[in-house]
């Protein structure tokens, strides 16, 4: 079992270091955020997600797992370091590497065993983990022999612990087969496959794999929008394609686009890296425009159906980018409130878990309740947003009982046509019929 540090503690970072304790190692995880390293240090995990607060309790507790502010302290004994903080768009779209450089300049001061391999998890830019070894190679206090090796990270926020247990592969890129080896014996207890590449190729792996997924769900959309005009359903579209195992039922959920923290600024980086080799990447840029007007559909719908959205009440059910998790970052709930706000109209939403992460996001332009009941009490609309259990599992009479005039754009698909069908509710989806009923708006 090796011992092991790692830099950041987000979503990435902290679930690493817990699963990799939680196999066995001994793990530090070091963050320069004071606040979030005392809670940690009790127990308590500064994001939602779920499991994570009990894997973490066991195994602060059985001593394989600790947290600190010093990279010091971290990287005293570490003989493997991972690099997880943040790598947020710039302005242009590419990716933002300060925090890996500074990353990589605490790394050089501060570690003091020969033979360190320094794995970066973060998301970064194809050539990064050179730049990464060149950075610390500068600024090295004395002699040490250290290598780098990507290993990009595929887990999905809400499902993390899972998918870190579970993944489909892991993927080790190295320049010599030392270093990917001694990656390649830590993952061994999770017992997943293990392909091993150069590093270049594990950087591209990252990106081209998030933008092939967005890519499935920009295309998606496109067909619901067309399914909406020729009158076909795609729930059983997606359903019919997804039987062809060349292409796999997963993704295909016509929605009102992705958001989250790394489709929409991966897909943007990845444009930029071929744009730096003068390769201009026409596909992806559509699937970025789709998304950006997928994620608007919904007021869109509810301008052509109201004409006017000028103070009409509109009630947000769901604002994380998606569920199971308190991430608000790029969720299309932002831009909806923002579209809606400027028409006029009234927004009150509600979430289970995100409202204090929305917000800081969306701030007071929209009014915040604490219950589905409270959102829809005298609403005009009802526009669905994230698919929380709680709102899939609403008893449909809610929406009849609490609003003015039940009239529902459902941005996620959650009810069956069928289903609907038996309330007296408006119903407008994705990609599926509109159910209309003689709902008369005052
Ligand atoms: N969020 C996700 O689901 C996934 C994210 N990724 C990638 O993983 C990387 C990390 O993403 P998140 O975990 O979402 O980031 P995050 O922004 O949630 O967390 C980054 C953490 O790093 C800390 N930090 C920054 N500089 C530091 C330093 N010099 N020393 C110690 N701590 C430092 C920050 O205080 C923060 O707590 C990104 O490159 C992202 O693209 C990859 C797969 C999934
Ligand atoms: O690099 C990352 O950060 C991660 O990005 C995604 O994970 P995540 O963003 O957490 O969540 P997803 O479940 O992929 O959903 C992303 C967005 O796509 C949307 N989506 C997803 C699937 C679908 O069929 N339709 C659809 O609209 C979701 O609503 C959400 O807004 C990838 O799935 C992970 O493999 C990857 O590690």
């Amino acid at each position: 079992m090796k011992n092991i540090a790692v830099v950041g503690t987000g979503y990435v970072g902290l679930v690493t270091g817990v699963c990799l304790s939680d196999i066995g190692h001994d793990v530090t995880c070091v963050d320069i955020d004071e606040q979030k390293v005392e809670k940690m240090k009790k127990g308590i995990s500064p994001i939602y997600e779920p499991g994570l607060d009990e894997l973490m309790k066991k195994n602060i507790e059985n001593g394989r797992l600790h947290f600190t502010t010093s990279h010091k302290e971290a990287f005293k004994d570490a003989e493997v370091i991972y690099i997880a903080v943040g790598t947020p768009q710039k302005e242009d779209g590419s990716a933002d590497l300060r925090f890996v450089e500074q990353a990589a300049k605490d790394i050089a001061e501060n570690i003091e065993r020969d033979g360190v391999v320094v794995v970066t998890k973060s998301t970064v830019p194809v050539g990064t983990n050179y730049k990464v070894r060149n950075w610390i190679k500068s600024h090295l206090k004395k002699d040490i022999h250290f290598d780098v090796v990507s290993n990009p990270e595929f887990l999905r926020e809400g499902s993390a612990i899972y998918d870190t247990f579970h993944g489909d592969r892991i993927v080790i890129g190295a320049d010599n087969e030392r270093a990917a080896s001694i990656i390649e014996e830590v993952n061994k207890p999770f017992g997943i496959p293990i392909f091993k590449t150069d590093i270049h190729s594990a950087e591209m792996i990252k990106y081209a794999s998030n933008a092939f997924l967005a890519t499935k769900i920009s295309f998606i959309n496109e067909i619901a929008n067309i399914c909406e005009k020729v009158g076909a359903n795609v729930e059983d579209v997606a359903y019919g394609m997804g039987l062809d195992t060349r292409i796999g039922p997963q993704f295909l959920r016509a929605g009102i686009g992705y958001g989250g923290s790394c489709f929409p600024k991966d897909t943007k980086a990845l444009v930029q890296i071929a744009g730096n080799v003068d390769h201009k990447f026409d596909l992806l840029e559509s699937v970025i425009n789709v998304n950006n007007k997928q994620q608007v559909k919904l007021v869109e719908k509810a301008r052509n159906r109201f004409g006017s959205l000028q103070e009409k009440k509109v009630a947000l059910l769901g604002l994380a980018f998606k569920p199971n998790t308190d991430d608000m970052r790029e969720a299309a709930s932002i831009v909806i409130a923002k579209e809606l706000v400027k028409d006029g109209a009234f927004v009150v939403a509600y979430d289970p878990i995100a409202i204090e992460n929305a917000k800081r996001v969306i701030g007071d332009e929209i009014m915040y309740a604490n219950s589905i009941e409270e959102a829809l009490h005298d609403a005009d609309i009802a526009m669905i947003i994230t698919e929380w259990d709680e709102i899939k599992n609403l008893s449909l009479d809610t929406f009849v009982r609490c609003m003015k005039t039940p009239v529902v754009f459902d941005g996620r698909n959650c009810y069956s046509l069928e289903e609907v069908a038996k309330y007296n509710i408006e119903y407008h989806s994705i990609g599926r019929e509109s159910i209309l009923r003689n709902v008369v708006s005052i």
